[in-house]
């Protein structure tokens, strides 16, 4: 095992990190190889500030959550590695930048063509990872706090996509801007809501599942009629549901889905390799 430790080791390691709308995702990268991936809560801004007073990988991943067996011995001495950043919350990426080691991914950095200035970073990397893992055309589905659709072409030139409120937003919209509805939440459902729902959450949760689940449909066959061999990438935290959702209702559409929760760590690592 002691030579394939000395290898590994030669390897340059990285972390990165993208900023999601709800919560922080991070991979821990020996070279090209992602060793680990796994999310964490937003860290406090005195927490932040102070993960550059720690001197070795392994301390600054200890305050960072990871799973403490996975870091192991691997980073003990090691100083602080590069942190390659992805972020669409400004907030937080400004408080990340007081991290010594950061380099903050902007869009320019992606070889996708014909991209809009205002475009979402983690749009366009989880498109770019795709593509370059799976190929073009591709259309990626991000099951996140926000539910988006974002594709390119054969020639990797963005087509365009959608943005709407994600699951959560939607249970969360109407618990919050309503007088009388609870706030309700998919977590540990494992069989299908019913279609016509006899109680206030039951409705609730056929109302948001259902919709979305044809309008996610909807847009898959509006890009099967645009690119028929077009591939259809699926990520975010809600991906195991609509997963689930479709497979029971529409089988041939989930099987031709690519499940992948790291499709934008695939595109860093793309920009990181090869420079895009
Ligand atoms: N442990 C969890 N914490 C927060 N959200 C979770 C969790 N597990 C599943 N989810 C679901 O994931 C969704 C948020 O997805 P995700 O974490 O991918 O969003 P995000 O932080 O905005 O990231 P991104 O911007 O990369 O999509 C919520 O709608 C929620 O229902
Ligand atoms: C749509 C979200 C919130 C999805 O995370 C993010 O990609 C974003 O803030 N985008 C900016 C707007 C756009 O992509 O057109
Ligand atoms: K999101």
């Amino acid at each position: 095992m002691k030579p394939q430790r000395q290898r590994e080791n030669r390897e340059k390691i990285w972390l990165a990190l993208e900023i999601g709308n709800s919560r922080l995702h991070w991979a821990l990268f020996l070279g090209e190889t992602l060793y680990s991936a796994w999310d964490t809560d937003y860290l406090p801004e005195s927490v932040i500030q102070h993960l550059a007073e720690y001197q070795t990988l392994d301390d600054l991943l200890e305050k960072i959550f990871l799973p403490s067996q996975q870091a192991e011995s691997l980073t003990k001495t090691l100083p602080l590695c590069p942190l390659l950043l992805a972020s669409v919350v400004p907030s937080q990426t400004a408080i990340w930048q007081t991290y010594p080691n950061t380099c903050v991914i902007t869009l320019d950095q992606i070889p996708l063509t014909g991209v809009y200035p205002t475009l979402g970073i983690d749009r366009a990397l989880a498109l770019w990872g795709a593509g370059k893992a799976w190929g073009f055309p591709m259309l990626v589905i991000d099951a996140g706090t926000a539910l988006t659709f974002t594709a390119a072409d054969a020639n990797q030139c963005l087509l365009g996509g959608a943005i709407l409120p994600g699951l959560g937003l939607q249970f969360a919209t109407l618990g919050q801007k309503t007088g009388q509805l609870p706030l309700v939440e998919m977590h540990n459902i494992a069989s299908l809501v019913p279609r016509f729902g006899l109680n206030t959450t039951e409705a609730i949760q056929s109302g948001v599942i259902y919709t979305l689940i044809a309008g996610i449909k909807d847009f898959i066959e509006a890009w099967w009629h645009l690119c028929p061999d077009g591939k259809i990438a699926i990520k975010g935290g809600d991906r195991t549901l609509f997963l689930n959702y479709l497979q029971a209702l529409y089988p041939e559409i989930a099987a031709r889905l690519i499940m992948e929760s790291n499709l934008i760590f695939w595109g860093m690592r793309e920009i990181v390799i090869n420079g895009g």
